[in-house]
């Protein structure tokens, strides 16, 4: 598969064509498109959006979108979006080993358990994290989420994605970003697991770089999006829709990943996250972890993000006279974190690759206790921590978990905090 074609650049104005000839030149929507194709505007902004926010892509396919018959409720993927808990939520950390009872023997779509979430979609603000585990392809069903963009981090195992826009992989250490519409199948060689954030508000975007200048961090050059690539292909297809918080099917009789051409700025793309730019302390004191931005969703109050995905990659670790490993800190921002491998600077045993911790509004967290005593008590040498990759799903909305979630917590997490040593006052 690795003779997938893809455009350079996060958010550019891309053009694609799979069939010379299909893209009409210098307007969106002639008389008559080429070859009969239909042209299909799919816009991910408000048509009135600022230049810079807005997202459009123009589709010119086999068959319209609007040919469908009509949506009924799907009764797969039970664990997908059940709601929250709707008891009162206790200021708990919590914390997750990987779930040994993901559903088995199925696709990525039935494979999905939503862990945390805040806000109603419907709403267009706040983000879900769920995680996935899936053993067998989606085969003729496809999947499309009118609630929010996906980015899909994977764990263990590849993923083959294939879109109206064109077909991406992703392995674990990249991540895919997949807008809110755009219809997917997810193909996979054996066992697949990893996280995916849901995000119901403003779509994913670079975060601004201020005094670090015009490079750095997550580079837009980085970000790969599919050329387009079609299938002609008549056999009854399921669509399953999340829609307001619900899961929809209808079967088409057709594959609707028929788009011959497209242009414009809204289309999925992937990004290997050892490409980030790390930047970090080079004198003394931890940095806060926004350093550590790959994209970022705004809510509408200026710098409190709807979500921020923020990595903790291999990084040489040089700052003086500093406690190193993330500090002792309440947080008005609320912290789902997940592991992709290795181990968590703060966290020395108890966060495992798959696993996910939950540190909401205000919980007091920070380093455990034996994570806190060796950093406290090392020789400042230049450290490189290596062969780990941590991320955090950071909001401005309080999660809520699951049913799933909330019962297999683990059941002594607050142990990672307890018997720190009272200071003594001179
Ligand atoms: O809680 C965490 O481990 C995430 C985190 C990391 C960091 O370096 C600083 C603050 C923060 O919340
Ligand atoms: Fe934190």
């Amino acid at each position: 598969m690795s003779d997938l074609r893809y455009q350079s650049g996060f958010g550019s104005h891309f053009e694609s064509e799979a069939v010379a000839g299909a893209l009409p030149k210098g307007r969106n929507s002639p008389q008559k498109p080429a070859f009969g194709l239909y042209a299909e505007q799919l816009s991910g902004s408000a048509f009135t959006a600022p230049r810079h926010e807005n997202r459009r892509s123009w589709l010119y396919r086999l068959r319209p979108t609007a040919d469908h018959r009509p949506f009924t409720r799907y009764d797969g993927a039970r664990l997908f979006a059940p709601g929250t808990v709707a008891e009162p939520l206790a200021p708990n950390r919590l914390r997750w080993d990987p779930p040994a009872d993901l559903p088995a023997s199925t696709d990525f779509v039935d494979g999905v358990v939503t862990m945390l979430a805040n806000r109603d979609p419907a709403d267009l603000e706040g983000v879900a994290v769920h995680l996935y585990r899936a053993d067998k392809s989606m085969i003729r069903r496809l999947f499309v989420n009118a609630d929010g963009e996906l980015l899909i981090i994977p764990q263990s195992g590849a993923l083959r994605i294939a879109t109206e826009l064109g077909r991406l992989e992703v392995a674990p250490g990249s991540i895919a970003l997949i807008p809110r519409g755009v219809k997917f199948r997810v193909e996979v060689d054996g066992e697949a697991r990893g996280y995916v954030a849901e995000n119901h508000g403003a779509p994913f975007r670079l975060p601004d770089l201020g005094p670090i200048g015009a490079n750095g961090l997550a580079n837009p050059r980085d970000f790969e999006t599919p050329v387009a690539a079609f299938e002609d292909d008549d056999s009854e297809t399921e669509v399953v829709q999340k829609y307001l918080g619900s899961l929809w099917r209808t079967t088409l009789d057709h594959s609707p990943l028929d788009v011959v051409a497209w242009h414009g700025n809204y289309a999925p793309s992937r990004y290997d996250l050892s490409r980030f730019n790390v930047i970090g302390s080079i004198s003394f004191d931890h940095p806060d972890p926004s350093i550590f931005t790959v994209l970022t969703s705004p809510s509408d109050v200026p710098g409190r993000a709807n979500a921020d995905f923020v990595i903790f990659p291999p990084r040489w670790m040089v700052a003086e006279d500093t406690f190193r490993p993330p500090w002792f800190h309440r947080n008005v921002m609320s912290e789902a974190m997940g592991l992709i491998h290795g181990a968590y600077d703060a966290k020395a045993d108890g966060f495992a690759p798959g696993g996910l911790s939950l540190h909401n509004l205000m919980s007091g967290h920070g380093p455990d206790v034996d994570s806190w005593r060796k950093a406290s008590e090392a020789e400042l040498k230049p450290h490189k921590i290596e062969g780990t990759m941590a991320f955090m799903v950071e909001t401005c909305w309080p999660y809520r978990p699951t049913r799933f979630a909330l019962d297999r917590a683990q059941p002594d997490y607050d142990a990672a905090w307890a018997g720190f040593p009272k200071a003594k006052l001179p």
